[in-house]
């Protein structure tokens, strides 16, 4: 029989883990302090961009294994587990602000069914199992750690095919831990139980080790540029090696969302809180940064050398493809310095229809990619949309004022683009048509 579980937040996380849960066979009430959302969500209506969570809420409202509640409070009554996944945004100092955890927290001490397990499934600092059990306080109850690893775009199907399960406990009884990692018994996956320190360490040092790789991919693309060499063809030689693999390897304009970036920051703050000077993840940030003004060099560089009243379009605002997430979008953070200079910024992405108050202030939203295109200098691509390589490029370059094609993503076809006339350049990539892009690829199927 399946536990009866309570979700605290429903996030990307809290209803992808709600809703996945109650496919897995347990009776599970999940809850937020959003009553719009909680709304939509009993009338079978999902909240979040993602491939298969409809179906999943709707079939657990169906079978009444899954039910949404205003309130953590309404959740905890008869939970034997209570799974917490609330926010824990970037503070001021760069730390992790831990205040909805701690208010979540302090709201359900009281109200906890003897013998439950509360599972800290919000990224949090190493150490905040223990924080927690001590707000708690209490004998009959005990704090699991349990990161969560899925991407946006693809969270249903990470969390019901994980590459693994972390489950930390420093509680002597591994009983609390044990019936955790059961919610996840019908997954074919490996399951790793350790204690609470080392499995909140995973998850930071996961998405540190992810964000480090690509600020070292997009600094040997910046390399590639000045050597002449092809960044895809390096990509795709290293990506042979087993050891590497093939995996988050692409150059972009810099790596972004919601928790890369607050995630390195910090465990940047806790290895200072240490005593540690964690110099290559400082490194990492740096060149992040690095990255973003990169591409507005290439983009000044594009419209002659002065950005202010240049009519610039964008293609793609959330920070990667598949999500409507603009949450620390690099798209928008190079929106941010081109319009410091003084850009006119017109911009289009597919699951972006209106503006966003205090997000997209920056650029005008446009219906399509070709109102981007509209008198624009240049256009420049920063979102990895599939769409965009089926623009019809003829027609962008009738409407563009300029000549200039920046693709911060390597998405297109140079020839494609460079046949209309346009100019093309991007990220590591020899600038025009006639390159070696696909000659190494031709040589391995010749040969192979
Ligand atoms: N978004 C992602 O892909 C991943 C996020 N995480 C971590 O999971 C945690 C949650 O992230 P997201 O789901 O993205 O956040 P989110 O912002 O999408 O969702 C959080 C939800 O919690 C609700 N909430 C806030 N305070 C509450 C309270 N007191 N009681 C009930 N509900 C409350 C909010 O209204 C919101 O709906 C963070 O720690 C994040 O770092 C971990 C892995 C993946
Ligand atoms: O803790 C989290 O929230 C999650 O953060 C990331 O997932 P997500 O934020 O959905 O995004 P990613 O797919 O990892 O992409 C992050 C950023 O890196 C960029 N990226 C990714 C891959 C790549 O090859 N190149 C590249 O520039 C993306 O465009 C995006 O801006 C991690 O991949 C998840 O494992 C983790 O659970």
């Amino acid at each position: 029989m399946g536990a009866k579980v309570a979700v605290i937040g429903a996030g990307y996380v809290g209803l992808t883990t709600a809703a996945c849960l109650s496919s897995l066979g347990h009776k599970v009430v999940c809850a937020d302090v959003d009553q719009e959302k909680v709304d939509a969500l009993r009338r079978g209506e999902a909240t979040i961009r993602e491939p298969g969570i409809c179906e999943l809420v709707v079939d657990g409202l169906a079978s009444r294994r899954l039910e949404f509640v205003l309130g953590a409070s309404a959740a905890a009554a008869g939970a034997d587990i209570v799974i917490l996944c609330v926010p824990t945004p970037m503070g001021a100092t760069g730390a992790a602000d831990l205040r909805a955890l701690e208010s979540v927290v302090t709201e359900l001490r009281e109200l906890l069914p003897p013998g439950c397990v509360v599972v800290n499934k919000s990224t949090v600092p190493v150490g905040t199992a223990a924080r927690v059990a001590g707000l708690i306080d209490r004998a009959d109850v005990a704090v699991v750690s349990n990161p969560e690893f899925l991407r946006e775009g693809f969270a249903v199907h990470d969390f019901l095919n994980p590459d693994r399960i972390v489950v930390g406990s420093s509680d002597r009884d591994p009983a609390p831990a044990r019936r955790v990692a059961e919610l996840y018994g019908k997954l074919d996956t490996a399951v790793l139980v350790t204690d609470s320190a080392s499995a909140e360490m995973i998850k930071y040092a996961s998405n540190c080790y992810l964000a480090t790789r690509l600020s070292f991919v997009n600094t040997v693309a910046e390399l590639c540029e000045y050597l002449d060499a092809s960044i895809d063809d390096v990509t795709a030689g290293m990506g042979y090696d087993g050891r590497i693999g093939d995996a988050f390897l692409r150059p972009g304009p810099g790596w972004g969302g919601s928790c890369l970036p607050k995630d390195t920051f910090a465990l940047l703050r806790t290895a200072e809180s240490a005593g540690s000077d964690f110099a290559l993840l400082r490194a990492a940030i740096e060149t992040n940064v690095k990255q973003q003004e990169l591409v507005v060099g290439k983009v000044r560089k594009a419209v002659g050398g002065d950005l202010a009243g240049a009519r610039i379009g964008l293609l793609g605002l959330t920070f990667k493809a598949g999500t409507d997430d603009l949450r620390d979008s690099p798209a928008l953070a190079v929106a941010r310095r081109l319009a410091a200079e003084g850009a006119e910024l017109s911009g289009y992405d597919p699951s972006v229809h209106a503006p966003v108050a205090g997000v997209t202030d920056d650029v005008r939203i446009t219906g399509t990619a070709y109102h981007a295109a509209n008198g624009a200098a240049a256009i420049v691509l920063l979102t990895e949309w599939p769409e965009f390589r089926d623009l019809d490029w003829a027609r962008i370059a009738d409407r563009l004022g300029g000549s200039s094609v920046i693709d911060t993503r390597n998405l297109l076809d140079p020839p494609t683009v460079t046949r209309t006339g346009l100019a093309y350049q991007g990220i590591g990539r020899p600038d025009s048509a006639g390159t070696p892009l696909s000659r190494t690829a031709d040589m391995v199927g010749q040969v192979g």
